[in-house]
């Protein structure tokens, strides 16, 4: 069990808050200009990934007390807790052990005194035949033709982390083999991706944990009836569907096989589930070797967060950056901006990842934090950004930090293109850093030839205050391996902070109230009577809604 130690009581929180003053008034110009060594200070390497968090508003000490901060909410003893198996997420009476999925070293995980790893490797077994038939044509569909479409029909979890990683590797996509995801009950999700497909060529993976998820099951048996539309014969949905969940008895009763069915296990949290049975749409579409990879880049980042000390920890240092941000600084955001555009939807994932992990305002004690939690995470790739929402970055009144994610090597290495991407990623953080200063704004307007008027109007505009605070993660290329250690370093980041902040990261009973009501409304629309009972508004919505329809 997960000690409750509320943390803006600790120790540590009082040296923050009065270290704050008087870091808070240095400029990052200035902290580069005391110390030429600041990069190697604030920087740490893991095989091809380069963390540099030296454009923050940190020194030494302010480290030291970060540091000691995660000392005091042991949050040593709680990493062990998770690798070990222990119940950490005490409020659904699990553990959370999306670690054990990509544990490559095979070393035993115990639950309950059970070594799950056996299993585990099972079903990564099974994917790995499953996905190897698909991919050369070996399972046939009802016609005898081989798969040229996957369909994953799944949300959050069972649906985001797919379609980051496809995303993120497209290029290693086999040629002929196409993925799509549906995920929106609106019936428009479902009708535009079957409006391109062969129901003879299309294989539909049903991915819900529960495979209770309404929308899920809207969607799935709109799918089946698709296919039956074509196929007729009820004996041949087991040519095109298969499930990923860990409800056997939900699959049944829909008509999956359970031969067709990928388990998983109520230890694996939907929003870490992509490493398990959930990434089959990901092993079907880059193979299984390329997904192993994504797995053993994940392993690596482990074993970086279980045995490396905190000053040294990219996790680490990424989580407390963020609460010294969020909780001394009053920012309510971070973004997340790679300069990759195969990594389009890495944001989007972490918006699941992290705010419905610690979107949480009730403590471990039960009682309510009075002390800001989970940031809300948002960004777009780079450069598209710098033509959005840059302009509030740079000169806005809010204090968003940024991470910057770029890689080296480019997977489509034409002219000059990764050349120009990389000198804005560059250029954005030293921006961010530096700013323009009012006689620099000055005198470029005067070297241009404006009047003296003109100067004196447009110099305020101008101005720069920098001082704006990102970490830059340079990778080599992105490759499985660096994508699934890219991916682990963000959830443990996501477990860091859920610690300090004494919340419990791995439930989402938030989630819940909304579905309630949904299911209440939703037998309400069956008819076309007026509504009342709601408040007015919820009424006179509804009873517009059905005027209209
Ligand atoms: O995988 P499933 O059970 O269909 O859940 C889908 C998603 O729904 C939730 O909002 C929980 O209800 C997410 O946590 C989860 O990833």
């Amino acid at each position: 069990m997960l000690p409750s130690i509320p943390f803006d009581q600790t120790a540590a929180h009082k040296k923050l808050k009065s270290h704050y003053k008087t870091i808070s008034k240095k400029h990052l110009r200035e902290l580069f200009a005391e110390d030429p060594k600041r990069f190697n200070k604030f920087s740490i390497r893991l095989g091809d990934i380069l963390l540099d968090y030296s454009k923050n508003r940190i020194n030494g000490r302010t480290r030291v007390y970060l540091s000691q901060l995660a000392e005091e909410c042991q949050l040593g003893d709680a990493i062990e807790q998770m690798f070990t198996g222990q119940k950490i997420n005490a409020t659904e009476d699990r553990a959370v052990l999306h670690t054990a999925l990509r544990n490559r070293s095979n070393e035993p995980v115990f639950v309950d005194g059970q070594d799950v790893m056996p299993e585990i490797n099972a079903v990564l077994e099974k994917m790995k035949e499953f996905s190897s038939k698909v991919r050369s044509g070996e399972w046939k569909g009802y016609t005898g033709k081989r798969i040229t479409d996957i369909v994953n029909i799944g949300i959050g979890g069972s649906d985001l982390g797919p379609v980051m990683v496809t995303e993120a590797l497209k290029s290693y996509g086999k040629k002929g083999l196409q993925v799509h995801f549906v995920s929106n009950v609106d019936g428009t999700h479902i009708a535009e991706a079957l409006k391109s497909l062969n129901p003879e060529t299309t294989l539909f993976m049903i991915a819900s944990k529960t495979f209770t998820t309404q929308e899920t099951m809207a969607n799935a048996h709109t799918a089946r009836q698709w296919l039956l539309d074509s196929a007729e014969d009820p004996e041949h949905i087991k040519k095109h569907f298969v499930a990923l969940s860990t409800n056997e008895e939900q699959v049944k009763e829909f008509g999956i096989d359970p031969v067709n069915m990928f388990v998983f296990w109520d230890w694996v949290g939907g929003r870490y589930s992509l490493w398990s049975a959930i990434g089959l749409s990901i092993a079907c579409y880059i193979g299984f070797q390329n997904y192993e990879q994504l797995l053993a880049g994940a392993h690596d980042m482990d074993n970086h967060f279980r045995h490396t000390k905190f000053e040294r920890n990219m996790p680490v240092m990424l989580g407390l950056l963020g609460i010294w941000y969020n909780n001394f600084f009053g920012a309510s955001t971070e973004a997340i901006l790679p300069y990759d555009q195969y990594l389009h939807r890495f944001a989007a994932y972490f918006q699941q990842g992290d705010m419905e992990s610690n979107g949480k305002s009730t403590g471990r004690d039960g009682q309510p934090v009075n002390y800001e939690t989970g940031p809300i995470i948002w960004g777009e790739p780079g450069t598209n950004g710098q033509h959005a929402f840059y302009q509030l970055i740079h000169q806005g009144t809010k204090l968003v930090p940024c991470d910057f994610i770029a890689p080296a090597i480019s997977h489509n290495p034409i002219g000059d293109h990764h050349k120009m991407l990389l000198s804005n990623f560059f250029a954005q953080t030293e921006a961010l850093m530096n700013g323009k200063t009012a006689e620099e704004a000055r005198s470029e307007l005067e070297a241009a030839g404006k009047s003296k008027e003109q100067v004196d109007f447009l110099t305020p505009f101008k101005v720069f205050e920098g001082n704006r605070p990102t970490n830059s993660i340079l990778v080599k290329k992105i490759t499985p391996r660096v994508l699934g250690s890219l991916i682990a370093m963000y959830e443990h980041k996501i477990f860091v902070q859920g610690i300090i902040w004494n919340v419990f990261s791995f439930d989402q009973w938030g989630v819940e109230l909304g579905k309630q009501l949904a299911n209440k409304i939703y037998p309400e629309l069956q008819n076309d009577w007026p509504i009342e009972g709601h408040d007015s508004s919820t009424d006179a919505l509804i009873n517009q809604y059905k005027k209209w329809r």
